[in-house]
């Protein structure tokens, strides 16, 4: 009988309550354990983070019903994300994307972008963001028709503001953790400018993904501040080992935990300090993950919170995380860093 049990997991994992209940002495301790765990892998698992096991299973039962709706509604042109243009003066996504047009790497010369998008990422998308202040008028949801799918709006809108508050609790142990004010980073995230993808990875022929000749996530880091992970049962997700670059640690799923992951942004904002790193989605290893027949791996679901900093605030390191090197980096506006980095990321010839 194959094994249902789940494979055991290596990255480190956090009772959360630990710091958001906890008094200063115990917040201290989580917080710098938590970002010790930032500084060595860019990667923790936090279980009672305040996002309840029902919200957390309404979500997976709201992105699957988005993706079941027909064809021709999640291809409208009001609910379709425009194409990216090379020469785009915004990286914000909202509404659906179609499996084939996003390709996660990090290759960013032609060619090492043409021969990884022979194999398209499979997966397609639903990205929002946020339904109020700035970030909203500048960049308006898009949603399918209310009587498609009632009730969806309001779900997810209310879950982006419990993600968002568990990211402004993250990054109060973050700045706990390096020395800083408490709300170093919560400053600079104030437009909640963050966003919402939910992702899924159709089933896929076993044996064509475990040879590399259909993909889910290749791998890549993440642009913006932090990203904040939910996964379903079926597994695949894996982090670079820091200790043996090239090999991978599996990310297993843990029932009602987020993953919290550090992107390319915090790590250059905290002069390297913290670690944004490599991850990817591949055949998973465990038996449950498969059909009845064996012969496809399962249908995947997974959202990411990827937080984005105010647009047009400029970052620079923190003075107590120059050590002795000095600020490695010139000053940036997370518009500027990100645009640079999305551009890179859509098909765009
Ligand atoms: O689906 C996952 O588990 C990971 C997705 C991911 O890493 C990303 O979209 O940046
Ligand atoms: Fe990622």
């Amino acid at each position: 009988m194959p094994s249902k049990a789940l494979p055991k997991a290596s990255l480190p994992i956090f009772d959360f309550s630990a710091f958001r209940k906890g008094d200063a002495e115990e917040k201290q301790s989580a917080a710098t354990q938590i970002v010790d765990a930032f500084k060595r892998y860019g990667f923790v698992y936090l279980v009672n983070h305040g996002i309840s096991p029902e919200q957390n299973q309404a979500l997976f039962d709201w992105s699957k019903k988005f993706f079941y709706l027909p064809e021709d509604v999640r291809m409208r042109p009001a609910l379709r994300q425009p194409e990216i243009k090379p020469n785009a003066t915004s990286y914000i996504a909202r509404g659906y994307t179609p499996v084939g047009f996003e390709k996660l790497s990090q290759a960013y010369d032609d060619d090492g972008l043409k021969s990884l998008r022979a194999v398209p990422d499979g997966k397609d998308m639903f990205e929002l963001g946020p339904d109020k202040g700035i970030a909203e008028i500048r960049e308006p949801n898009r949603y399918p028709p209310e009587d498609a799918l009632p009730g969806f709006k309001q779900f997810t809108s209310e879950f982006f503001w419990s993600a968002n508050e568990l990211a402004m609790e993250v990054f109060r142990c973050i700045a706990i953790g390096l020395g800083l004010d408490e709300e170093y980073f919560v400053n600079y995230h104030q437009d909640a400018d963050n966003l919402f993808r939910l992702i899924r990875y159709p089933a896929v022929d076993r044996v064509a993904l475990a040879a590399g000749k259909a993909a889910r996530t290749t791998a890549h880091t993440d642009h913006g501040s932090i990203t904040l992970l939910f996964q379903d049962d079926v597994g695949g997700l894996e982090v670079e080992d820091p200790a043996k670059p090239g090999t991978y640690i599996v990310a297993a799923p843990i029932e009602g935990s987020v993953i919290v992951n550090v992107g390319d942004f915090l790590m250059r904002w905290t002069n390297d300090v913290l670690k944004s790193n490599l991850h990817r989605v591949v055949a998973p290893s465990a038996d449950r993950s498969l059909s009845d027949d064996g012969e496809m791996t399962r249908e995947r679901y997974s959202t990411a919170f990827f937080i984005q900093a105010d647009r047009n605030k400029v970052i620079q390191c923190a003075k107590e995380l120059e050590g002795d090197e000095g600020a490695k980096y010139p000053p940036v506006t997370a518009a500027e860093y990100l645009l640079m980095r999305r551009a890179a990321t859509f098909k765009t010839y």
